[in-house]
């Protein structure tokens, strides 16, 4: 008989993202994103890190004081790192993030063609920048759907196997 409580989609694809950003070297925040086609097929994943060659020992991942010496100017948003490691044409695929996108990843997502998002956390829905965001996704036709934090990963160990 075949196992019924397997995973939805959704949590599948939600659960990717976060497995992503467990790579994050960011100590307040670890966002994931997935990127899924038309026909569920995975095509980029990405997490919140610095660019390449920036290094992650160097750069500051503070965020008081001088604008300079914090994280904001130098990290790569999840939602961008995943758009630019696809490497393929997103028209029509859906972006699965663990936090409603920011107006300049929201930017980013339109112009690549991406027409749905699926986000967990809200934290910047209600700031000016998830604002924008959603001004732009309405005017643009993308979709934003909230799902459920339900999605913890569980890594096995022997005491839980
Ligand atoms: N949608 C998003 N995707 C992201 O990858 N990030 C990243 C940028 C920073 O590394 C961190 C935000 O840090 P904090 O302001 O919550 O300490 O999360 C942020 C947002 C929006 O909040
Ligand atoms: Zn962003």
């Amino acid at each position: 008989m075949k196992r019924e409580n397997v995973l939805t989609w959704d949590e599948y694809f939600m659960g990717l993202a976060h497995l992503s950003a467990l790579r994050s070297k960011d100590p307040v925040a670890q966002i994931g994103a997935c990127i899924v086609s038309k026909d569920m097929k995975v095509v980029g994943i990405g997490y919140n890190g610095l660019p390449k060659g920036c290094d992650d020992d160097t750069f500051p991942w503070g965020k008081g004081g001088d604008y300079l010496d914090t994280k904001f100017p130098y990290v790569v948003h999840a939602e961008l790192n995943a758009i630019l490691n696809s490497g393929t044409d997103l028209s029509g695929c859906s972006l699965y993030v663990s936090r409603f996108p920011c107006n300049e990843c929201a930017k980013a997502i339109i112009q690549s063609g991406i027409k749905r998002v699926i986000y967990e956390s809200d934290k910047n829905f209600y700031k000016d920048t998830g604002l924008a965001s959603r001004k732009m996704f309405d005017a643009a036709g993308v979709t934003y759907d909230k799902l459920p934090y339900c999605v913890k990963l569980q890594v096995e160990t022997e005491d839980n196997n």
